[in-house]
């Protein structure tokens, strides 16, 4: 029994909540969404491996927080990875899960309403809710593993996870990351330290054993294979690290210590220096790298909204912009199809 003078003195409740198989059940997987996933997570561990040429876009907003522009947005994606399908592999990014430097909002999950509410069982289902559609209509889904126990909610539906920069030195994220089937890409620390981040893809290759909850919600003790489908992913620091010369320092360094040399330059954060009208100077740079003969970066990340820009959260919910971020700054829908088929034309050409 917990003995309250010593024990649980910070804790203000614990609710119990839906189980993972319970979530499922509500939000079950069919053949066409097995079939989106099997294939995007197939397409990105071939392009990984350079069998598949193409390269991966991750691309989308900074978070999700109002399900029906993510449709809306899923569905504008889905056409143009469509058409740009020759040259590029469009997932988009759904991310449910923030990581503050120190407070804020911390994504869908943690507060579907906006309201600090945190209404953690209704985040979980709203995120299932639109990950289905999304997988329905064919279109792959990055995610940012930031919990360690929602993976078992919904990572059935996600075909590539990033590890983020205030989580890739963390050893409960590796061993995480270890057991998930999709590739992970670790960023570089928020300082741009890549040693943390190349350290991550040794640890993740290894199994690993640690404590979590099973699909029926039991307390167990999960025991991974380990995961070698994992990257760098360069998203800036003190400065930013996405020109040619710090992509050489970084193959140079991953080769030494035996890695393969595949890395994704991230467009947003610290390469941006958080202005999303910079995300389309990173990317001009990749198409140049590219175009020069480099064969290291199998992968890019752009922050995209429906509308530029960025909100704060307000009082009165109802007051909301549509499609515009209340996390970082992206770039808007007709900005990202403008740059997105022009990067696509110049690599092909
Ligand atoms: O990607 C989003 C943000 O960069 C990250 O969550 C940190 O945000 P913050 O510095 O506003 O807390
Ligand atoms: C938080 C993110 O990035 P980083 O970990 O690079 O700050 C993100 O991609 O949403």
């Amino acid at each position: 029994m917990t003995d309250k003078r010593i024990e649980n003195i910070n804790v203000s409740a614990e609710d119990a909540i839906i189980t993972p198989n319970q979530l499922k059940d509500l939000y079950p997987l069919n053949e066409n969404i097995i079939r989106t996933i099997e294939k995007g997570q197939g397409t990105i561990k071939n392009i990984l491996s350079g069998e598949d040429k193409r390269i991966l876009v991750v691309v989308g907003p900074c978070s999700i927080h109002d399900i029906d522009v993510a449709k809306a947005y899923a569905q504008k994606l889905k056409k143009l990875a469509d058409e740009l399908s020759d040259t590029l592999y469009l997932v988009m990014r759904v991310y449910f899960e923030k990581p503050r430097t120190t407070v804020g909002w911390q994504g869908l999950i943690n507060d579907p309403f906006l309201d600090d509410s945190h209404q953690l069982e209704e985040g979980l289902k709203q995120a299932r809710e639109l990950l289905t559609y999304i997988a329905e209509i064919g279109l792959p889904v990055a995610g940012e593993a930031l919990d360690i126990v929602t993976p078992q909610y919904i990572q059935d539906l996600i075909s590539w996870t990033a590890i983020g920069a205030r989580t890739t030195e963390s050893q409960s994220h590796r061993k995480m990351a270890s057991g998930l089937s999709s590739v992970v890409g670790f960023k570089n620390g928020t300082d741009g330290n890549i040693k943390i981040a190349v350290n991550a893809l040794e640890s993740v290759a290894s199994p690993h054993n640690f404590i979590s909850i099973d699909p029926d919600g039991h307390v167990a003790v999960v025991r991974t294979k380990g995961n070698s489908n994992t990257h760098i992913i360069l998203r800036g620091g003190k400065e930013p690290n996405y020109d040619s010369d710090s992509v050489a320092r970084y193959e140079k360094y991953l080769a030494k210590v035996g890695l393969p040399t595949r890395m994704m330059i991230d467009c947003s954060h610290a390469n941006s220096n958080k202005k999303a009208a910079n995300q389309r100077l990173v990317l001009k740079s990749i198409e140049e790298q590219i175009k020069t003969g480099n064969k290291s970066i199998m992968g890019v990340m752009i922050e995209s909204n429906l509308f530029a820009g960025k909100q704060s959260i307000p009082a009165d919910i109802t007051t909301l912009q549509y499609g515009v971020s209340v996390t970082d700054e992206c770039i808007g829908w007709d900005e990202t199809e403008e740059l997105l088929k022009a990067f696509a034309t110049s690599i092909q050409s």
